[in-house]
């Protein structure tokens, strides 16, 4: 395969934009151990704002061996990973990160769908909202936002700057980043 080609099938694979509702993919991903996994009807239900509705629940379909555990964006990186790895080998799966507009991140400006930009990295705080130490008020201020100064400039430990990881969901495309601010 031309590496043109296999940059045009990563760059298509890291557009794919996937958001909370994907969550509505999880049982055709789960129910899957011992079969093909089931075919979710297209056009299965989701919010009536969900553009891109067909495309993950073509994208979830693809996961074979699904654990209930995982959240929704876990399973869906997974699903692109897979299809990263049949294709062109392992090595390649970094380059797919799914990627954003901010005006997709600011549709998610609630306690049901929380997500901020810090540096360019998209993170949905929902399911750490409760949980974290300065509380969840806070969080859902800079919900849909870019919060980059702020988390910054309140000083967050190294632990918090290495808690991000975990909610990070994808990145900012290329023509709505910020230049990258500097925290050490
Ligand atoms: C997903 C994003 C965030 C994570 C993972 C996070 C994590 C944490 C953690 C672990 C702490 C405990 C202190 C520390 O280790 O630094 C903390 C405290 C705090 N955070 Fe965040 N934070 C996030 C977003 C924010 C945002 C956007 C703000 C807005 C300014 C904020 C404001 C605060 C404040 C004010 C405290 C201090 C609480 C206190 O010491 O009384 N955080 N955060």
């Amino acid at each position: 395969m031309s590496s043109a080609m296999k940059k045009g099938i990563c760059w298509a694979l890291a557009t794919l934009q996937v958001t909370h509702d994907d969550i509505d993919c999880e049982p055709a991903i789960a129910d899957n151990q011992t079969k093909l996994p089931k075919q979710l009807p297209l056009g299965t239900k989701h919010s009536p704002n969900h553009q891109h509705q067909q495309k993950h629940c073509i994208l979830g379909n693809i996961k074979t061996g699904g654990n209930h555990n995982q959240g929704p964006t876990t399973l869906i990186k997974d699903a692109v990973h897979s299809v990263v790895d049949t294709l062109f080998g392992r090595e390649d799966r970094e380059n797919v990160q799914p990627r954003y507009s901010r005006l997709d991140v600011s549709d998610h400006c609630s306690a049901e769908s929380c997500w901020l930009v810090i540096n360019n990295r998209v993170y949905d705080a929902t399911r750490f909202l409760r949980m974290h130490p300065g509380g969840e008020d806070i969080i859902l201020e800079y919900g849909g936002h870019d919060a980059t100064t702020a988390f910054i400039e309140k000083g967050h430990s190294v632990d918090a700057f290495d808690m991000l990881a975990e909610y990070c969901i994808g990145e900012v495309i290329e023509e709505d980043r910020y230049p990258e601010v500097n925290h050490t």
